[in-house]
C-alpha cells in the first residue's frame, strides 16, 4: 500500500433536513481498489462526488494527499474522474462520446487510436461500435462505452458510482476485466460502490462498509431497527419480529439507535447460553464461488434478513431451517 490518498476527517454533507454526511471519517489508501459497500441512502453516491471535488463539504475536511482542496483547483480535479450512476451519453456517435474529455482539454494526439484502445478496453470493437449512436446501444454497451470515455482521460484516481447497475452478466464480467486492467497499472486508484456484494468484494482490494452517513468497521451481517422492548419477566431487551420470533439485544442507547452484529461473528449451530443468543432461522440463498474456501449466506429470522459466510463444506441448504447464534458481547449500536 502507497498510504491514504484520501482522508477524511468529521465530514458531513447536508441536503434541505437530511445528513447525507453525517461526520464521516475514513481514508482511502492510493493505488489500491476500494470498494464501498451500505444500504439505499447510506451516503455512498454523497462521498463520491465529495471525493471527485464535484461538491465540498458542509462540515469537516478532505484531504488528498493530505491537503485540504479548498477551493478545488483545476489540477486536482483532472486528476480524478467520477463515473456517475446513471452516465450520460450524448446523442451523438460513440467516437464522439468516448473522445468528447480529450477535446475539452484539447488534447489532439492520436485521437482515433486512443478511441479504439479504450472502446477495446471495455470489450467494444472499432469498426462496429465507433459511428453507432446512443439508441444503437444495448444498456450495457452504453456503460461500456461510458467508462471508456472516463478511461480514455487516464487519470490517477477513477471513481464509479454502481458500474454494473442494470447491465447483463457479460457485461458486468468486462466492466470487472477493465477496471481490474486499469488498477493494475502503477499509481492508479480505484473507488467504487455496487448493489451486487459479491461482485465489489471480487473487484476490490480493500472495502469499507456505509451506514447512515458514516463509514462502519465491517460487513454486519444482522442489523434491527427499533422500537425493542424488554421481556417483563427477565427484563432482557429483544427484538420481536412479524412472525413473533424474538432475537435478543442489549439495552439500546437510544431510540433510534439500530442493533448490528458483524457478519463475521455470526456462527451455524451452536448453543445460546450467558454469553450468546441464538435464533432459528430459514436459509433463503446459498452462493458459493469457484475458489473460494467459504459459502455465503443469506437467511430470514423473525422476519428479518441475516447474511454470514461459512465453510463450504458446512454450507446449508436453501428451506433449511438453522440455528444461528452470536455472542452477545459482539452486538453493536450504530
Ligand atoms: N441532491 C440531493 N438533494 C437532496 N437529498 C439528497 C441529494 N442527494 C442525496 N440526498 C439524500 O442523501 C442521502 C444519501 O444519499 P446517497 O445517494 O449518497 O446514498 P447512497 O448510499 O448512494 O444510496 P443508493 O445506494 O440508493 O444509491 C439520502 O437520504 C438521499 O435522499
Amino acid at each position: 500500500m502507497d498510504g491514504a490518498l484520501y482522508t477524511l476527517d468529521q465530514v458531513s454533507r447536508c441536503y434541505d433536513q437530511s445528513r447525507a454526511l453525517d461526520r464521516c471519517t475514513l481514508s482511502i489508501p492510493k493505488g489500491r481498489v476500494t470498494g464501498i459497500a451500505g444500504p439505499n441512502g447510506s451516503g455512498k453516491s454523497t462521498l463520491l462526488k465529495l471525493l471527485s471535488f464535484i461538491e465540498p463539504p458542509d462540515e469537516g475536511r478532505v484531504l488528498f494527499e493530505g491537503r485540504e482542496e479548498r477551493p478545488f483547483s483545476p489540477a486536482v480535479r483532472y486528476r480524478v474522474t467520477l463515473m456517475p450512476q446513471t452516465p450520460f451519453l450524448m446523442n451523438r456517435s460513440v467516437f464522439k462520446n468516448v473522445s468528447y474529455g480529450l477535446n475539452v482539454k484539447k488534447d489532439r494526439t492520436d485521437v482515433a487510436q486512443r478511441v479504439s484502445a479504450a472502446l477495446s478496453q471495455v470489450g467494444l470493437d472499432f469498426d462496429k461500435f465507433a459511428g453507432r449512436h446512443r439508441h444503437e446501444l444495448s444498456g450495457g454497451e452504453a456503460q461500456r462505452v461510458a467508462l471508456a470515455a472516463r478511461l480514455i482521460l487516464d487519470p490517477e484516481v477513477l471513481i464509479l458510482d454502481e458500474p454494473t447497475a442494470s447491465v447483463d452478466a457479460a457485461s458486468s464480467f468486462l466492466i470487472r476485466q477493465a477496471i481490474l486492467a486499469f488498477a493494475s497499472k502503477p499509481g492508479k486508484t480505484v473507488i467504487l460502490t455496487s448493489h451486487d456484494a459479491a461482485w465489489l468484494a471480487d473487484v476490490s482490494d480493500e472495502m469499507l462498509f456505509f451506514f447512515r452517513g458514516k463509514s462502519v468497521e465491517e460487513k454486519m451481517g444482522l442489523m434491527l431497527f427499533g422500537p425493542f422492548e424488554r421481556d417483563p419477566h427477565s427484563g432482557a431487551w429483544l427484538k420481536r419480529g412479524e412472525d413473533g420470533g424474538v432475537i435478543a439485544v442489549s439495552e439500546p442507547p437510544d431510540p433510534d439507535a439500530v442493533a448490528a452484529v458483524p457478519e463475521r461473528l455470526l456462527q451455524l449451530g451452536g448453543d445460546a447460553n450467558d454469553q450468546h443468543a441464538g435464533f432459528d432461522a430459514e436459509v433463503r440463498e446459498v452462493a458459493r464461488r469457484k475458489g473460494h474456501s467459504k459459502a455465503q449466506v443469506t437467511l430470514i429470522g423473525a422476519g428479518f434478513p441475516i447474511t454470514l459466510s461459512c465453510p463450504v463444506s458446512k454450507a446449508p441448504e436453501p428451506g433449511d431451517i438453522v440455528r444461528v447464534t452470536y455472542p452477545l458481547s459482539s452486538l453493536q449500536w450504530l
